[in-house]
Protein backbone atom coordinates (compact mmCIF):
# COMPACT_ATOMS: atom_id res chain seq x y z
CA UNK A 1 0.00 0.00 0.00
CA UNK A 2 1.12 3.61 -1.28
CA UNK A 3 1.67 5.31 1.74
CA UNK A 4 0.38 9.04 1.58
CA UNK A 5 1.52 12.57 2.84
CA UNK A 6 -1.84 14.84 3.55
CA UNK A 7 -2.82 18.25 4.61
CA UNK A 8 -5.57 18.98 7.05
CA UNK A 9 -6.30 22.79 6.21
CA UNK A 10 -8.31 24.38 8.66
CA UNK A 11 -10.75 27.12 7.90
CA UNK A 12 -14.08 26.78 9.91
CA UNK A 13 -13.65 29.08 12.39
CA UNK A 14 -15.57 32.49 12.42
CA UNK A 15 -13.33 35.26 12.68
CA UNK A 16 -14.54 36.66 15.94
CA UNK A 17 -11.32 39.03 16.62
CA UNK A 18 -11.67 40.25 13.14
CA UNK A 19 -15.13 41.64 13.48
CA UNK A 20 -16.34 41.27 9.84
CA UNK A 21 -20.10 39.47 8.55
CA UNK A 22 -17.73 37.25 6.53
CA UNK A 23 -15.15 34.18 7.99
CA UNK A 24 -11.55 36.08 7.72
CA UNK A 25 -10.74 32.97 5.37
CA UNK A 26 -12.42 34.44 2.48
CA UNK A 27 -11.69 38.33 2.69
CA UNK A 28 -9.54 38.94 0.20
CA UNK A 29 -6.01 39.68 0.08
CA UNK A 30 -4.51 41.49 -2.85
CA UNK A 31 -7.79 39.87 -4.56
CA UNK A 32 -7.77 36.70 -3.86
CA UNK A 33 -9.52 34.60 -0.74
CA UNK A 34 -6.95 34.44 2.06
CA UNK A 35 -7.18 30.52 2.06
CA UNK A 36 -6.17 30.54 -1.36
CA UNK A 37 -2.70 30.95 -0.16
CA UNK A 38 -2.35 28.17 1.68
CA UNK A 39 -3.78 25.89 -0.33
CA UNK A 40 -1.93 27.40 -3.56
CA UNK A 41 1.16 26.59 -1.23
CA UNK A 42 0.32 22.31 -0.68
CA UNK A 43 -1.02 22.28 -4.27
CA UNK A 44 2.88 23.19 -5.56
CA UNK A 45 4.51 21.15 -2.42
CA UNK A 46 5.04 17.54 -2.22
CA UNK A 47 1.97 16.69 -0.55
CA UNK A 48 -0.45 14.31 -2.14
CA UNK A 49 -3.83 15.44 -0.92
CA UNK A 50 -5.63 17.87 0.67
CA UNK A 51 -8.40 17.88 3.05
CA UNK A 52 -10.61 21.30 3.84
CA UNK A 53 -12.62 21.75 6.96
CA UNK A 54 -14.86 24.09 6.53
CA UNK A 55 -17.94 25.53 8.51
CA UNK A 56 -21.30 25.07 8.68
CA UNK A 57 -22.58 25.93 4.84
CA UNK A 58 -19.82 26.83 3.54
CA UNK A 59 -18.82 23.53 1.22
CA UNK A 60 -20.93 24.10 -1.53
CA UNK A 61 -19.18 27.91 -1.62
CA UNK A 62 -15.78 26.55 -1.33
CA UNK A 63 -16.28 23.90 -4.02
CA UNK A 64 -17.36 26.49 -6.33
CA UNK A 65 -15.02 29.88 -5.46
CA UNK A 66 -12.05 28.08 -4.08
CA UNK A 67 -12.05 24.84 -5.55
CA UNK A 68 -12.62 24.90 -9.08
CA UNK A 69 -12.29 28.68 -9.64
CA UNK A 70 -8.69 28.47 -8.73
CA UNK A 71 -8.36 24.61 -10.20
CA UNK A 72 -6.90 22.93 -6.77
CA UNK A 73 -6.76 19.12 -7.61
CA UNK A 74 -5.13 18.24 -5.02
CA UNK A 75 -8.19 18.96 -2.58
CA UNK A 76 -9.80 15.23 -2.28
CA UNK A 77 -12.31 16.22 0.72
CA UNK A 78 -14.22 19.09 2.13
CA UNK A 79 -15.50 18.12 5.98
CA UNK A 80 -17.37 20.22 8.39
CA UNK A 81 -15.39 21.84 11.11
CA UNK A 82 -16.67 21.93 15.01
CA UNK A 83 -16.98 24.50 17.88
CA UNK A 84 -13.16 24.55 18.47
CA UNK A 85 -9.87 24.18 16.92
CA UNK A 86 -10.07 21.53 18.40
CA UNK A 87 -13.04 20.03 16.89
CA UNK A 88 -12.42 20.93 13.25
CA UNK A 89 -8.60 19.02 13.46
CA UNK A 90 -10.78 15.91 14.80
CA UNK A 91 -13.18 16.07 11.84
CA UNK A 92 -10.36 16.07 9.32
CA UNK A 93 -8.28 13.54 11.31
CA UNK A 94 -11.60 10.93 10.97
CA UNK A 95 -11.29 11.42 6.98
CA UNK A 96 -7.37 10.17 6.73
CA UNK A 97 -6.79 7.70 4.69
CA UNK A 98 -3.28 5.28 4.01
CA UNK A 99 -1.29 8.34 5.33
CA UNK A 100 2.38 8.61 6.80
CA UNK A 101 2.98 12.24 7.47
CA UNK A 102 -0.49 14.70 8.29
CA UNK A 103 0.39 18.28 7.95
CA UNK A 104 -1.88 19.99 10.04
CA UNK A 105 -2.29 24.30 8.74
CA UNK A 106 -4.08 27.03 9.54
CA UNK A 107 -5.85 28.09 6.35
CA UNK A 108 -5.52 31.86 8.43
CA UNK A 109 -2.11 31.56 7.80
CA UNK A 110 -1.86 32.33 3.74
CA UNK A 111 2.25 33.12 3.58
CA UNK A 112 3.37 29.38 4.21
CA UNK A 113 6.52 28.90 2.12
CA UNK A 114 7.61 26.05 0.07
CA UNK A 115 10.95 25.79 2.04
CA UNK A 116 9.26 25.66 5.18
CA UNK A 117 7.03 22.37 3.85
CA UNK A 118 10.48 20.91 2.57
CA UNK A 119 11.90 21.59 6.28
CA UNK A 120 8.91 20.27 8.17
CA UNK A 121 9.32 17.29 5.67
CA UNK A 122 12.43 16.69 6.20
CA UNK A 123 12.68 16.82 10.00
CA UNK A 124 8.77 14.87 10.59
CA UNK A 125 10.75 11.87 8.97
CA UNK A 126 13.39 11.94 11.43
CA UNK A 127 11.50 12.85 14.53
CA UNK A 128 7.88 11.70 13.70
CA UNK A 129 6.55 15.31 15.36
CA UNK A 130 7.32 18.65 14.59
CA UNK A 131 5.80 22.66 14.43
CA UNK A 132 6.76 25.79 12.65
CA UNK A 133 7.55 28.88 15.10
CA UNK A 134 9.71 31.56 15.45
CA UNK A 135 12.13 32.88 18.68
CA UNK A 136 9.99 35.28 20.37
CA UNK A 137 11.53 39.01 19.88
CA UNK A 138 9.87 40.70 22.91
CA UNK A 139 10.58 40.30 26.26
CA UNK A 140 7.87 37.83 28.05
CA UNK A 141 6.52 38.04 31.49
CA UNK A 142 4.25 35.82 33.55
CA UNK A 143 2.10 37.72 35.19
CA UNK A 144 -0.95 37.04 38.34
CA UNK A 145 -4.45 38.09 37.82
CA UNK A 146 -3.82 41.72 39.32
CA UNK A 147 -1.68 42.12 35.78
CA UNK A 148 1.64 42.11 38.26
CA UNK A 149 4.69 41.17 37.03
CA UNK A 150 5.40 37.28 38.90
CA UNK A 151 8.49 36.09 36.28
CA UNK A 152 10.35 37.34 33.39
CA UNK A 153 11.39 34.21 31.26
CA UNK A 154 14.29 33.40 29.69
CA UNK A 155 13.31 34.68 26.53
CA UNK A 156 16.21 32.90 24.93
CA UNK A 157 13.81 29.35 25.31
CA UNK A 158 10.96 30.93 24.37
CA UNK A 159 9.25 30.67 20.66
CA UNK A 160 6.27 31.43 19.39
CA UNK A 161 4.17 28.71 17.76
CA UNK A 162 2.79 28.70 14.12
CA UNK A 163 1.37 26.11 11.78
CA UNK A 164 2.00 23.88 9.62
CA UNK A 165 2.12 21.20 12.56
CA UNK A 166 3.56 18.13 11.35
CA UNK A 167 3.12 14.31 12.54
CA UNK A 168 3.11 10.96 11.83
CA UNK A 169 -0.67 10.20 11.01
CA UNK A 170 -0.67 7.31 13.71
CA UNK A 171 1.07 9.61 16.66
CA UNK A 172 -1.21 12.33 16.00
CA UNK A 173 -4.35 10.32 15.57
CA UNK A 174 -3.97 8.44 18.59
CA UNK A 175 -3.19 11.16 20.75
CA UNK A 176 -6.46 12.95 19.28
CA UNK A 177 -8.75 9.54 19.95
CA UNK A 178 -7.38 10.17 23.34
CA UNK A 179 -8.40 13.79 24.24
CA UNK A 180 -11.46 12.91 22.84
CA UNK A 181 -12.23 10.03 25.58
CA UNK A 182 -11.03 12.08 28.14
CA UNK A 183 -12.84 14.89 27.57
CA UNK A 184 -10.06 17.49 27.30
CA UNK A 185 -10.82 20.95 26.10
CA UNK A 186 -7.77 23.26 27.24
CA UNK A 187 -5.90 22.97 24.11
CA UNK A 188 -4.66 25.65 21.72
CA UNK A 189 -2.84 23.42 19.01
CA UNK A 190 -1.73 20.13 18.03
CA UNK A 191 1.61 19.77 19.48
CA UNK A 192 -0.30 20.11 22.66
CA UNK A 193 -2.43 16.88 22.12
CA UNK A 194 0.69 14.80 21.18
CA UNK A 195 3.32 15.78 24.08
CA UNK A 196 -0.09 15.85 26.99
CA UNK A 197 -1.83 12.31 25.67
CA UNK A 198 1.29 10.36 24.20
CA UNK A 199 4.55 12.24 25.48
CA UNK A 200 6.51 12.23 22.34
CA UNK A 201 8.54 14.97 22.03
CA UNK A 202 7.86 17.94 19.55
CA UNK A 203 10.71 19.29 17.52
CA UNK A 204 10.49 23.03 16.42
CA UNK A 205 11.59 23.92 12.85
CA UNK A 206 12.10 27.36 12.07
CA UNK A 207 9.89 29.47 9.93
CA UNK A 208 9.45 32.83 9.19
CA UNK A 209 8.09 35.84 11.35
CA UNK A 210 6.28 36.43 7.68
CA UNK A 211 4.03 33.20 8.76
CA UNK A 212 1.74 35.26 10.21
CA UNK A 213 -2.01 34.00 11.37
CA UNK A 214 -4.72 36.52 9.65
CA UNK A 215 -6.55 37.49 12.99
CA UNK A 216 -7.48 41.12 13.68
CA UNK A 217 -8.05 43.84 11.17
CA UNK A 218 -4.65 44.91 10.92
CA UNK A 219 -3.16 41.82 10.11
CA UNK A 220 -5.01 42.01 6.64
CA UNK A 221 -2.76 45.35 5.98
CA UNK A 222 0.17 43.50 7.12
CA UNK A 223 -0.25 40.77 4.88
CA UNK A 224 -1.04 43.18 1.79
CA UNK A 225 1.96 44.74 2.22
CA UNK A 226 4.06 41.84 2.05
CA UNK A 227 2.44 40.62 -0.72
CA UNK A 228 2.88 44.40 -2.38
CA UNK A 229 6.33 43.85 -1.85
CA UNK A 230 6.85 39.96 -3.40
CA UNK A 231 4.49 41.46 -6.49
CA UNK A 232 7.99 44.40 -6.73
CA UNK A 233 10.45 41.79 -6.01
CA UNK A 234 9.03 39.41 -9.36
CA UNK A 235 8.26 42.88 -11.19
CA UNK A 236 11.94 43.84 -10.83
CA UNK A 237 13.17 40.43 -11.49
CA UNK A 238 10.83 40.15 -14.67
CA UNK A 239 12.68 42.88 -15.78
CA UNK A 240 16.09 42.44 -15.05
CA UNK A 241 15.41 38.72 -17.44
CA UNK A 242 14.07 41.28 -20.35
CA UNK A 243 17.01 43.05 -20.15
N1 LIG B 1 -13.77 25.89 15.27
C1 LIG B 1 -12.72 26.25 14.56
C2 LIG B 1 -11.90 27.34 14.97
C3 LIG B 1 -10.82 27.68 14.19
N2 LIG B 1 -10.59 27.00 13.05
C4 LIG B 1 -9.47 27.41 12.18
O1 LIG B 1 -8.27 27.41 12.92
C5 LIG B 1 -7.41 28.43 12.48
C6 LIG B 1 -6.85 29.27 13.61
O2 LIG B 1 -7.89 29.77 14.40
P1 LIG B 1 -8.21 31.29 14.78
O3 LIG B 1 -7.27 32.25 14.27
O4 LIG B 1 -8.52 31.32 16.22
O5 LIG B 1 -9.54 31.48 13.92
P2 LIG B 1 -11.00 31.81 14.36
O6 LIG B 1 -11.49 30.81 15.35
O7 LIG B 1 -11.74 31.93 13.09
O8 LIG B 1 -10.81 33.24 15.03
P3 LIG B 1 -11.52 33.85 16.31
O9 LIG B 1 -10.95 33.09 17.49
O10 LIG B 1 -11.14 35.28 16.28
O11 LIG B 1 -13.01 33.62 16.16
C7 LIG B 1 -8.18 29.25 11.44
O12 LIG B 1 -7.72 28.92 10.16
C8 LIG B 1 -9.61 28.83 11.67
O13 LIG B 1 -10.42 28.87 10.49
C9 LIG B 1 -11.38 25.94 12.66
O14 LIG B 1 -11.13 25.32 11.62
N3 LIG B 1 -12.43 25.58 13.44
C1 LIG C 1 -2.32 26.70 16.31
C2 LIG C 1 -1.95 28.14 16.46
O1 LIG C 1 -2.00 28.80 15.21
C3 LIG C 1 -0.53 28.24 16.95
O2 LIG C 1 -0.19 29.56 17.14
C4 LIG C 1 -2.87 28.87 17.40
O3 LIG C 1 -2.72 28.38 18.69
C5 LIG C 1 -4.31 28.82 16.99
O4 LIG C 1 -4.96 29.90 17.58
P1 LIG C 1 -6.41 29.85 18.19
O5 LIG C 1 -6.77 31.28 18.34
O6 LIG C 1 -6.29 29.15 19.49
O7 LIG C 1 -7.27 29.11 17.25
Amino acid sequence: MIMKSVAIVLAAGQGKRMGMDCPKQYLLLNGKPVIYYSLKAFEESDIDEIILVVGEGEKEYCEQEIINRYQFKKVMQIVSGGSERYHSVYNGLQVVQNAEYVFIHDGARPFLSKQLIEDLFETVRETKACIAGMPVKDTIKLINQKKQVEKSLDRSKVWQIQTPQVFEYQLVKQAYDKLFEQKISDVTDDAMVVERMTGHAVTLVKASYKNIKITTPEDLEIGECFLANEKTKNDKFEELKRR
